[in-house]
């Protein structure tokens, strides 16, 4: 029976399974009794094909509309612009001067030509009565409008089937379809001999076990569905940055109205069709819906975001135009909705025992028929009268039959299938209790055979709770982990080095310091922002004279390959100047001065080099993040189509940031390597930091190994494969670093390898592993100052899990 079932039914992995053995299992489960049953929760593989055809349909028309609005571009240049296009009436009275589906081919159909005749982005945030700086005015009666002239941001649903709709699949089972024909027959056949009720016994009979059949499996099912349906909703809850009445918050997409200014950072989805009001370097990844891998630059001249892509690099303010199921991401989610997840390797081979016992249930039921009419034949041949059958011995016939089908319905389990996709979907659920979603259910049931754990580090391991505790600036270290120590570092500074302090970590920021409306201070960013402006927040600064004080003519933000952001201000009177954090050892060594003692710009001499590079690993050695911080001063100006310049900074000082370790880590991780699983660190981190942290995890023990992202690529395949069965800890490392790794492990050492991660920078990672656990949100958090935000002990969770 093993091998029969790895046959025929193992085909199917846990994770990406050609579609050949999806649709082989499929055809050998002949004896289906049920399809509709069988194959619920398992992916409709038409329904697929038709949201592929979906995608590459989208792909060309994308294609074309870019092209041909390029060439009407090119020929309405220097004609005069009529705008030809009528208000709607009701949208008029409703204050609006733009209709839903004029958006809609705006932007579905990157017509920048349209887009020009209603007055470009700040034309059509007039026309949809918002504000580009500002947003919606958060007044009730003008949201509800919005809403109605618009719609909302939510996708139609497969809607919650009744009791009754499951009592009628139910029904559909072919074995059950004939006892009813019996007990039809045998009702017919028997109140005609004997009359009502004496002859309707045994079909009542019948009828009353189809129902109590019915019935329970109906119940079971319904129950199901209604679980499935609270995991989805709670799969998709995700929440948004949006400006709102001028102060920016977060907001659950489905709140979400045209003219709403969201806020996109790396990692984040667009979550409704829209166009590009301000960022930097944003490139989106469209291939959810186009299917082309290719990123896409989206700027003021491709202003076009599409919901559903990606952000893969960069960050940007949008203006949401479309919502809904007016979007393609709508339509596809419709399509997709009734798609279902993949099998699991385990539901399959379930599969594959109830289509083998079902067999076997159908040769047993062959042969009690045989034997039961058996009987009644030999008696008939003897008398003669085989071809001559009364009511009565047809009535016997039947009941023989009748039994044999009783036989076939109660012996196919195929209720078993489905337990266990319930069973993993409870796990799930669990799970998602512990902070962690899982999406696939097949996740679940690999998890439990996991022999590698390839962890990250910040938000895993650690709380994601950053704050700088020890700054080492113009040469002092000082412990900066209290307002009242950060007020003396302060005096203790020249006034100048102080300055540019502030200027570098209020501009050169990912993150955005707001009062919100209770008018407290509100930081918002990733942790490592957060952690810096309530720094210079505690030294005093004031973020928004900063701000007003220059301005950003260029920024880079930070990505997981560079380890770096820069931005260029352009300075009252005209200068620029280039600012520049980041992972502190490599932009350190794009300095070559510093700022000393008194204030001074001096040339970074060797000694003060290595004195500078002493005290990153010390604070590493502490298993603080470091961050060092440079500006330079650019003589020449500055023009936009530039490079910002990788060399030549001026270092301002070195800060270290603790992200203390989970309570329960240590236990956890002994526990998973009690149980034989080899639980391994993959951060971004120095390898100092990621060491020290190891360490305190347990992770990294005496004959352990530690590599750098940049040395692990240079290695030839040969060297890898005595390398990587021992890398405990893997510091440094690019996002495709950590792909690497995690293939070696799979392919080479035939390890199941779960990967936790937060999907931004860890995407292909946990795209390649065979169980991808995207913990928590990821990115940007919110944080009230001074303010600790407790979060659940994930990596406890994931191990609980994996017991
Ligand atoms: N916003 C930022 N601006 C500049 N540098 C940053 C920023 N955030 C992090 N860094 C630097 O980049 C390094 C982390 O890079 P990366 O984001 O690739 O880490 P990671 O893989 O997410 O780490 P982990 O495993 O801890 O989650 C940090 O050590 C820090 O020096
Ligand atoms: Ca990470």
């Amino acid at each position: 029976m093993e091998t029969y079932l790895e046959e025929n039914f193992g085909g199917v992995k846990a994770k990406n399974s050609s579609e050949e053995a999806l649709r082989r299992w499929r055809k050998l489960c002949s004896v289906v009794k049920n399809p509709k049953r069988r194959f619920r929760f398992t992916a409709n593989l038409d329904k697929r094909g038709e949201a592929q055809a979906i995608k590459h349909a989208n792909h060309e028309k994308l294609r074309v509309a870019v092209l041909v609005s390029k060439a009407a571009l090119q020929f309405i240049h220097g004609l005069s612009l009529r705008s030809e296009y009528v208000v709607p009436e009701e949208v008029k009275a409703a204050g609006f001067q733009v209709c839903a589906d004029e958006l809609g081919s705006i932007v579905e159909g990157h017509d920048s030509k349209k887009l020009i005749t209603h007055g470009g982005v700040t034309g059509i945030a007039d026309k949809l009565a918002t504000s580009p700086t500002d947003g919606l005015s958060t007044d009730e009666e003008r949201i509800k409008c919005r809403q109605d002239i618009y719609g909302v941001n939510k996708f139609t649903e497969s809607e919650v089937r009744s009791f009754w709709v499951f009592v009628w699949e139910a029904l559909q089972d072919t074995t059950l379809i004939i006892l009813a024909a019996c007990a039809f027959v045998s009702l017919v056949v028997g109140i005609a001999m004997e009359g009502w009720p004496k002859g309707a016994h045994d079909g009542l009979g019948i009828v009353a076990s189809i129902l109590l059949v019915v019935f329970v499996t109906a119940t079971s099912d319904y129950r199901q569905s209604l679980q499935f349906k609270d995991l989805d909703k709670e799969k998709k809850k995700i929440q948004v940055q949006v400006t709102r009445n001028g102060f920016r918050q977060r907001l659950s997409i489905y709140d979400l109205l045209p003219g709403d200014v969201v806020h996109l950072a790396i990692g984040d989805q667009v979550p409704a069709d829209g166009l590009f009001i301000s960022g930097f370097s944003l490139l989106i990844n469209e291939s959810s819906l186009t299917g082309e891998s290719e990123p896409a630059v989206v700027n003021e001249d491709n202003p076009f975001l599409l919901s559903g892509t990606k952000v893969q690099d960069g960050s940007c303010k949008m203006m949401v135009t479309t919502v809904g199921m007016r979007t393609q991401w709508g339509k596809l989610m419709a399509t997709l909705s009734e798609g279902g997840d993949d099998e699991t390797p385990l539901q399959v081979k379930l599969n594959g025992v109830a289509t083998i016992i079902g067999k076997i249930g159908l040769f047993f039921a062959v042969i009690t028929f045989i034997v039961l009419s058996q009987v009644l034949i030999s008696k008939k041949y003897h008398e003669g009268l085989l071809l001559s059958w009364s009511a009565d011995h047809a009535l016997e016939m039947l009941e023989h039959f009748a039994i044999a089908v009783t036989i076939v319905v109660v012996a196919v389990p195929e209720g078993l299938p489905l337990a266990v996709t319930l069973s993993l979907a409870f796990a799930m659920k669990k799970m998602m209790n512990d902070k962690a979603l899982v999406r696939n259910l097949a996740a679940c049931e690999t998890m439990g055979s996991a022999t590698t754990i390839c962890s990250d580090k910040t938000g895993t391991l650690t709380t994601n709770h950053m704050t700088v505790v020890k700054a080492c600036i113009c040469g002092n270290i000082k412990e900066v982990n209290n307002p009242k120590s950060a007020s003396n570092l302060c005096s203790e500074l020249p006034e100048i080095a102080v300055k540019t302090l502030m200027e570098s970590v209020f501009n050169n920021t990912g993150g955005e310091v707001v009062i919100n409306e209770e008018g407290t201070y509100q930081i918002l960013g990733t942790p490592t922002e957060t952690a810096l402006l309530e720094f210079a927040l505690s030294l005093g600064g004031d973020f928004k004279a900063k701000r007003n004080e220059a301005k950003i003519v260029k920024m880079e933000p930070f990505n997981s390959t560079k380890k770096r952001m820069s931005v260029i201000l352009e300075l009252p009177g005209g200068r620029c100047r280039a600012h520049c954090k980041g992972a502190s050892e490599i932009v350190l060594a794009a300095c070559d001065k510093y700022i000393d003692e008194t204030g001074g710009v001096v040339p970074l001499d060797k000694t003060t080099a290595d004195k500078l590079n002493g005290i990153i690993e010390s604070f590493a050695n502490e298993a603080l993040r470091t961050l060092c911080l440079a500006y330079m001063e650019m003589e020449e100006g500055f023009s936009v189509e530039e490079q910002i310049p990788l060399q030549g900074y001026t270092c301002i000082g070195i800060v270290g940031i603790k992200d203390p370790v989970r309570p329960g880590v240590r236990e956890s991780v002994a526990i998973c390597r009690s149980a034989g699983i080899m639980v391994r660190m993959v951060t971004g981190d120095n390898i100092n930091t990621a060491k020290a942290i190891a360490r305190e995890c347990g992770i990294l023990t005496e004959d352990g190994l530690a590599i750098e992202g940049p040395e692990f690529r240079e290695k030839n395949l040969e060297e890898l494969l005595e390398l990587v069965p021992k890398i405990q800890v893997m510091a440094r490392s690019s996002p495709l670093d950590k792909h690497t790794l995690v293939k070696h492990l799979r392919t080479t050492f035939n390890q199941v390898v779960a990967v936790t991660g937060d999907g931004t920078n860890d995407a292909p990672a946990l795209h390649e592993a065979d169980i991808g656990l995207a913990m928590g949100i990821a990115g940007t958090e919110v944080r009230i100052f001074n303010h600790l935000k407790n979060q659940n002990r994930k990596f406890c969770s994931l191990q609980s899990q994996l017991k």
